[in-house]
């Protein structure tokens, strides 16, 4: 069950400046998703596309602008608030997938209930579930490193959607993954935005071009 509200705009990012001492890596940047997009952010390396998601995620604070996500002013949050909330309203997709390697699949997925307070009984239901929406509900039962890259992927997702969140960050999801394999996975992106999950997604590829809905570009922390 959903545990968060969804607003109109899920991610309203105003005038964000970012610096590290006397280096400037997002200068003034205006950002507005609404619910369902599949957003991709492009640009070189260096260009600020981790740190604008670090902004939108509250894993680092702006130096001056507005962060609002899924109802949230993030840039006024606590450090306490941000992780309940983080917990509650953001699911993460890495490229290295981040599975934890003792615990079952059907564990991993169930780990992020715990911010929401699921009933432990419907917990492992819910986990088979989400398995069987990524198309992996057979492998449940084992332990990552017995998947292959494509199926910890997909396994990763399901964890990410475990509280169904408002937004799914993804950090080059697709980075380490063959084409077709990659080519799998931006489908069902694709598909989890279509159902009114905003999805982003940081990519370096211009493979995911037919599955996205939106891009935002970055070039010297400006968007172009
Ligand atoms: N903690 C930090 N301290 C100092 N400079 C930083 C810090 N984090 C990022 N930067 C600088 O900010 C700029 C933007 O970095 P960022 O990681 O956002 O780029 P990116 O577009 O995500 O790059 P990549 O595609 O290589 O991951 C870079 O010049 C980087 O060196």
């Amino acid at each position: 069950m959903r545990c968060s509200r969804r607003g109109m705009s899920v991610i309203d990012v105003r005038e964000v400046v970012k610096s590290y001492g006397a280096f400037t890596a997002l200068h003034g940047v205006d950002l507005k998703v609404h619910a369902g997009e599949f957003l991709a952010v492009v640009g070189r390396s260096g260009s600020g596309k981790s740190t604008l998601i670090n902004m939108i995620t509250g894993i680092d604070r702006p130096t001056s602008g507005e962060v609002h996500v899924a109802g949230a002013a993030v840039h006024t949050m606590s450090e306490n608030e941000l992780a309940g909330w983080r917990g509650r309203n953001i699911g993460v997709v890495f490229q290295f997938f981040q599975l934890l390697p003792t615990l079952t699949v059907a564990e991993n997925v169930m780990l992020p209930m715990d911010f929401c307070g699921t009933y432990p009984g419907s917990r492992k239901p819910r986990a088979l579930d989400l398995l069987e929406r990524v198309g992996i509900a057979d492998q449940a039962g084992k332990l990552p490193a017995e998947l292959s890259g494509g199926q910890q992927q997909r396994a990763a997702i399901a964890r990410a959607l475990a509280n169904e969140p408002p937004l799914l960050v993804a950090d080059e999801p697709t980075g380490n993954l063959d084409s077709a394999t990659a080519t799998a996975v931006l489908e069902l992106f694709a598909g989890i935005a279509a159902d009114g999950t905003t999805v982003v997604m940081v990519t370096h590829g211009r493979e995911a071009a037919p599955y996205i809905t939106a891009t935002v570009e970055l070039a010297d922390g400006r968007v172009v």
